[in-house]
């Protein structure tokens, strides 16, 4: 990561997720912490009160500057800007207990940092953690923020990828029951998920041959169909088939998966595609919890966020670590130079 003059870091939008959860006590610890300030200038979008007692929580000096206008973001300008921010009560946000206007807030510092950014004001955003289960009880209809910035930029698919330092990890199906996976996994699913990924890799990450590990579903891959038939008949073609256009070695699978991670662990694969979402995301969060960073890819604007969720049992109690959320805004302002540099027709 390069430090530059505060006129060229990048403003990237951070929303500060649930008031009721750990997001706004790791976002002042982030924003105190100098790696986030060395790579980019923070946007804050969130509540001043859920900030400032974030700020006493975790004993940091943090002076927050409410802007109405991203122009208002000058490189060198003391305090951290909020960009219209919520003023919630005391009472509206206690620890732990989510209550509808904050979900409502909540809802509202997303929508508008995804404004900001396909209006090209912020070069990304990163997202705080939201309670899906609260946000859902006060009439929010979409299962997480990846589906939710689908449809507020408009994108036909996207894909969730957790990534770490060792173990990248993209996801077929996402937030759906165990029993809804198999009517999920269709061939165009795994198509469109690999193509996504690989994409990404080479625009987003910067790596210009990937090698993608496709996981199988069932045990030992299906044991040549013996304990399932979704590899031979779904999983292999659409393997096989990208294998063709991609050249050998890029799209590899389907692989047992039970091995197939740790083998993407010691190096032998860029990313690994799961089918659901603990297949992929149980191993990420085993080796990496502290540095994993959930992305979304497919979106016209970068988006990252905590891999980690609202952590009410210990919300309040200035034990959440930051970690991932540093990680989370490294990586996008990281994602965010390569596709300018491939904007620019420059190889990352
Ligand atoms: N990026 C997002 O918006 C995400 C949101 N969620 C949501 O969060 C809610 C709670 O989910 P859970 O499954 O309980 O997962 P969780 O990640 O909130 O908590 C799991 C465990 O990890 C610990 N933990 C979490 N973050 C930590 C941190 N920063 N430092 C230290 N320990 C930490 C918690 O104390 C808890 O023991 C759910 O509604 C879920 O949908 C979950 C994952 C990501
Ligand atoms: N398990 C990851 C997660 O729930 C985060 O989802 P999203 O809110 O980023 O879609």
């Amino acid at each position: 990561m390069t430090k530059g003059g505060s006129a060229t870091r990048p403003v990237v939008a951070l929303t500060m997720g649930d008031p009721s959860g750990v997001g706004p006590e790791v976002l002042v610890r982030a924003l105190s912490d100098p790696m986030v300030g060395e790579c980019c200038r923070p946007l804050v979008l969130g509540d001043l009160t859920a900030l400032e007692r974030a700020a006493r929580l975790v004993d940091v000096a943090l002076p927050f500057r409410p802007v109405g206008d991203v122009r208002e973001i000058r490189p060198g300008e003391r305090g951290i800007p909020v960009f219209r921010p919520s003023r919630l009560e005391e009472g509206q946000i206690p620890y732990g207990r989510p209550s509808v206007e904050a979900c409502r807030a909540t809802i509202g510092y997303i929508e508008a940092a995804v404004h900001l950014a396909l209006e090209g004001r912020v070069a990304a955003v990163v997202t705080g953690p939201i309670n899906k289960e609260a946000l859902h009880r006060s009439g929010f209809s979409f299962p997480g923020h990846t589906e939710f910035l689908q449809h507020l930029c408009g994108t036909p698919r996207v894909v969730m990828m957790l990534a770490g330092p060792r173990l990248r990890v993209a996801l077929v199906t996402i937030h759906c029951a165990l029993r809804e996976v198999p009517e999920r996994l269709t061939a165009a699913a795994v198509e469109e998920t690999i193509r996504i990924t690989l994409e990404a890799l080479r625009r987003d990450f910067g790596i210009p041959r990937p090698r993608l590990a496709v996981a199988g579903v069932n045990p030992h891959a299906g044991e040549a169909g013996r304990f399932g038939t979704e590899e031979k008949e779904l999983i292999e073609p659409v393997v096989r088939s990208l294998d063709a256009v991609c050249g050998p070695g890029c799209v590899l699978g389907p692989y047992p998966p039970d091995t197939v991670f740790t083998r993407a662990y010691h190096g032998e694969f860029d990313a690994v595609v799961a089918m659901y979402h603990d297949q992929g995301l149980i191993p990420v969060k085993l080796v990496h919890f502290d540095e994993a960073v959930n992305v979304t890819l497919g979106l016209p604007i970068v988006r990252t966020s905590v891999d980690h969720g609202t952590a009410y049992d210990i919300a309040g109690q200035g034990k959440a670590r930051a970690s991932s959320l540093i990680h989370a805004v490294r990586t996008a302002v990281s994602m965010a130079r390569f596709r300018s540099l491939a904007q620019a027709g420059i190889p990352g």
